[in-house]
This record gives C-alpha cells, structure tokens and sequence, in this order.
C-alpha cells in the first residue's frame, strides 16, 4: 500500500470515501494544524530537531502516514510521539486517529531536504542586483513568477455578488492602461479580492509575453521602501516599481497612517499612470473611508472604476465548493456540499478550510462523505448543525461499507452479496428516518412487503451473526449524529 506513495501513483478507492492519493494534496492545511497542535505540547528544539524534517505524505485507510528519515526516527517517533499525534488528530475530528511511519527513501528525503525552507519567492520584474538600473528582458513564463498559478479566471466563480468586480478585471485584462486605471477592488476578507487581481496578471501574461507584473502588498511595498532608504537603493526601487507594465498592490488600506510611504506611492503611482501602465488595488473599504489617506492620492484612486466583492451567495457557495472538489478529484456528493455552504456563509476561504477538513475527517475515520460526517468534521470549527438522516444517506454509507455502489444496492441483483446490503439498507432507513414502509419501498423500487421482510430478516440476524451486527452498528454510529451525543457519552 505505502509504496504506491514512493512511486507517486495516484491511490485506489477505498469503500466510497476519499482516494488516498487525492487527498495526499488536500490534507497540506490539516497538516499544518497537527503540526501547530504538536509545537504547543513540545519545547521548540524538539519540534525542530523532530518534526520540522518530517514530511506528511497523506491519508492511507484512514491512517496519517508520516516519512521519516531513517529506521531510528522511526523507532524513536513510535516510542515519543505517536500518542501526541493521536491526540493532534483526535482534536481534528479522528474518532480512532492511526498514524503510521515510513521510512523515506535516500532520493526522496534529499528532495524534500532540499525543499526546506523553500526558497524565498522571486518577486516579478525584480531587477537583478548586479544590473540594477536596466531590468532584464524575461522570458515568457517568467513574468508571473509571483502569481498564484490557481487564482485565474477559468477559476473564478462568477455570482451576483462579483460581476461586477469580476466584468471590470476581464475588460482591464483585454485593454491594459485603457479601460479602467486605476482599477480599485474593495471588499471583506477573503471574498476573492487577491485571486482577481492574479487573473488579470495571468491573462496578460499570455497574451503579453514581454509585459513586466508585479504584484506586491502594501505592506512588502513598505517594507522594500524602508530598506532601501537604510541601504541608500532608492534609485533601484523606483527603478523596480517605475518600470512594470501592471501593477497590482493588495491591501492598499495600510497606507492609512504611513506618511512617507504615501508619498513615495504617490509618485509611483503618477509615473505609470502618466505611461499609461495599468495600476490596480484592492483595499478592504472605499477610498473615501480609507482614514488618513491624502487627499491627493485619494482622488487619484476614485480615477478610475470603484467596484466591490459582496459575500457569495448560497448558490455561488456551493458552485465554488464543487469547483474545489472537482479539481482536487474528489467526488463529493451535492447534497454534503450544500451542508458545508450553508455553515459557512461569508468568507470563501473559510468554505475552502471547511471543504478541506470535511475531507480530512472522512479520510482519517475511513468514513464515505455524507452529511454526517461533514457536520461532525465541522463541529469543532462552526456551531453544529443537526441532520436529519434521509434515506440517501443511509444508501450511500451502506454502499461504501460493502464496497459497491449505491445503483446496485437499488438494482435488481439477487446475489447474496447485493440482497445482505439493500436489506441492510432498507432496515437502517426503517430504524433512522420516519418515512413508511411504502415510501422505503418505492425509494429501492420495490413495494412495501419487501422493505417490511428485509426488516424482519435483519432484525433476527443480528442476534445470531456477529459480522453484521458489527457492520450495522458501524453504519449506525456513521449516520446517527445529532448535536450533543458525543459530549454527553
Ligand atoms: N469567486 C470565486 N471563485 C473561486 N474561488 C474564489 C472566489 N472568490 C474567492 N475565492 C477563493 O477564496 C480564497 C480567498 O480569496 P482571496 O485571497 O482572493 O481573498 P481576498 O479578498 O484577497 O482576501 P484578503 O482580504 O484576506 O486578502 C482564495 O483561495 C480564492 O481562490
């Protein structure tokens, strides 16, 4: 099993929940949580010495599977710090938190070593300290060095809540210095102000190759000026920021107050405009509401077009949620994304945290998605929810359990194999939801009489086959979660 991972295969299926490989990628956040819960409990050596060469390489059948560098580690990881990472993992949600450790391959381990720290990002356009003053001609790819390589339009979820925003990127994107200049974005936290802002730099960097970006937040902005001014390089700053064909300056609120770094943007700002440069900002309120803002430069911001992101709706909630999924190949189904939507309703980076540790939970338990789970793995972070069991749910976790699929339970095989699960079904519908035996029926197709022996036929099983009182109770425990029930056993 763990060597599908030093060959970087992508994982099998595992009863309907999430596939290991996949989620090898997702569970990087996760990983980092563990982590922080770990360097709370230990002193910093420790943490360094130990687990900063540790590398996460995902979920395997529930199980965390952590590289270690050599059999020592190993040994020494299993005897000091397994139960800690168990605990780690309980506090995410883990029900029966497994961890396990592989010993990482000489080639695989000098990557990773060679990862860390990584290196310090390359800022676009920067001109290279031997020739300062004449920034080099860069080659295609090199002017979004800097870019989110996933904040791009195709990525972008347009709503009622960004058009607006989102139809004045597109038109600076297709007519640079022209259309809108400056382009000023203002909204909440975490409402796609950043991603914007990067699909217009990506789209101009391949329709103009030899365009220089540059994408810098204020607060960088100020902290390049502070040094160059203590390391007498303003002709190189300006030279850096003087000579770009689009600017992008998020945050541009932190200005507020800072004197000194309002002039020298000021006269940035007026160089490129004059050029006819594109110069777009995002800002978490209006111009008009940035407090000590110069007037002048508070003018020049309301130049151009003003537009705002509002919270997403629940449509465009969900819309963004199943982009995710899709990209992360993880099938999630619709009805479990609408739950993660409607808990977390105004920032979007919150819903992608949330869609993240939805999948970590029901990999870590081994457990097939379903509304169940999501609230569970949700609990912790938002107010739980209660959810009503309904007979989807159950169809799907017993197809998971027995490695099948939900169509089959509801086909008309006859096979022992299919008949044990769709009266298995049919039994934990009876017990967990209030629907008739009719309705039960017509839900697999069938009539009322079939769903009442189905129940019958469970119902004395169990007392004599310990197996699926086993796989029964499991499913029970799986879909059975209303708020309350685990602080109270
Ligand atoms: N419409 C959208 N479609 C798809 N993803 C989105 C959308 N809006 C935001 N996101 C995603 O939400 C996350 C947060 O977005 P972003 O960083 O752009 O927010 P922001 O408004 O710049 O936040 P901040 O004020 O904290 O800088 C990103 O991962 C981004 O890709």
């Amino acid at each position: 099993m763990l060597a599908r991972h030093e060959q970087g295969q992508p994982g099998s299926r595992t009863s309907g929940g999430p596939q290991a490989g996949e989620v090898r990628v997702i569970t990087q956040e996760i990983w980092a949580d563990v982590l922080g819960y770990v360097r709370k409990n230990i002193s910093e050596v420790e943490y360094h010495t130990w687990f900063a060469p540790v590398k996460n390489l995902g979920v395997q059948d529930g199980a965390l599977v952590l590289g270690v560098r050599n059999s020592f580690a190993q040994e020494w990881f299993r005897k000091h710090y397994l139960e800690l990472l168990e605990d780690a993992l309980r506090s995410l949600g883990a029900q029966n938190p497994q961890v396990s450790f592989q010993v990482l391959p000489a080639v695989q381990e000098a990557m990773i070593l060679a990862q860390d720290p990584p290196p310090p990002p390359t800022p676009l356009g920067r001109p290279s300290p031997s020739n300062a003053s004449a920034p080099p001609a860069m080659a295609p790819t090199e002017n979004r060095q800097t870019l989110n390589p996933k904040y791009t339009f195709e990525n972008f979820v347009v709503g009622p809540n960004n058009n607006l925003a989102h139809a004045a990127a597109l038109a600076v994107a297709e007519s640079p210095g022209k259309a809108y200049n400056p382009l000023f974005i203002y909204g909440d936290v975490g409402l796609g102000k950043t991603h914007l802002m990067h699909a217009v730099g990506h789209y101009i960097a391949e329709r103009f190759p030899g365009k220089r970006i540059e994408y810098v937040s204020t607060e960088s902005f100020t902290n390049d000026l502070i040094n160059a001014i203590r390391d007498d390089k303003m002709t190189q700053f300006r030279n850096r920021y003087r000579s770009v064909d689009l600017l992008l300056v998020d945050d541009i609120q932190f200005l507020a107050g800072k004197e000194r770094t309002q002039e020298e943007f000021f006269h940035t700002f007026n160089a490129l405009y004059e050029n006819h440069k594109q110069i777009i900002l995002s800002s978490d309120r209006p111009p008009k509401d940035i407090q000590t803002l110069e007037g002048r430069l508070r003018s020049r911001f309301e130049w151009g077009l003003i537009t705002d992101i509002q919270s997403p709706e629940f449509e465009t909630r969900v819309a963004i949620l199943k982009m995710n999924a899709e990209h992360n190949r993880i099938d999630i189904p619709q009805d479990v994304l609408e739950l993660i939507a409607r808990q977390v309703t105004s920032n979007i980076r919150e819903l992608e945290g949330a869609l993240m540790r939805v999948v970590a939970f029901a990999s870590l338990n081994n457990v097939a998605f379903s509304r169940s789970a999501a609230s569970k793995a949700l609990s912790n972070v938002f107010a739980s929810q209660e959810v009503k069991v309904e007979m989807i749910d159950v169809l799907r976790a017993t197809a998971a359990q027995y490695g099948m699929s939900a169509e089959m339970i509801r086909g008309s095989g006859r096979a022992r194999d299919v008949v044990v699960p769709r009266q298995v079904a049919m039994y934990l519908i009876r017990e967990l939801t209030a629907h008739s035996l009719p309705e039960i029926g017509q839900f697999f197709g069938r009539d009322h009489s079939t769903v009442m022996h189905a129940v019958s036929k469970v119902t004395e099983a169990l007392g004599r086959d310990a197996e699926l009182a086993a796989a029964v109770d499991a499913l029970r425990d799986q879909l059975k979660y209303v708020e309350g029930e685990e602080k109270d056993a």
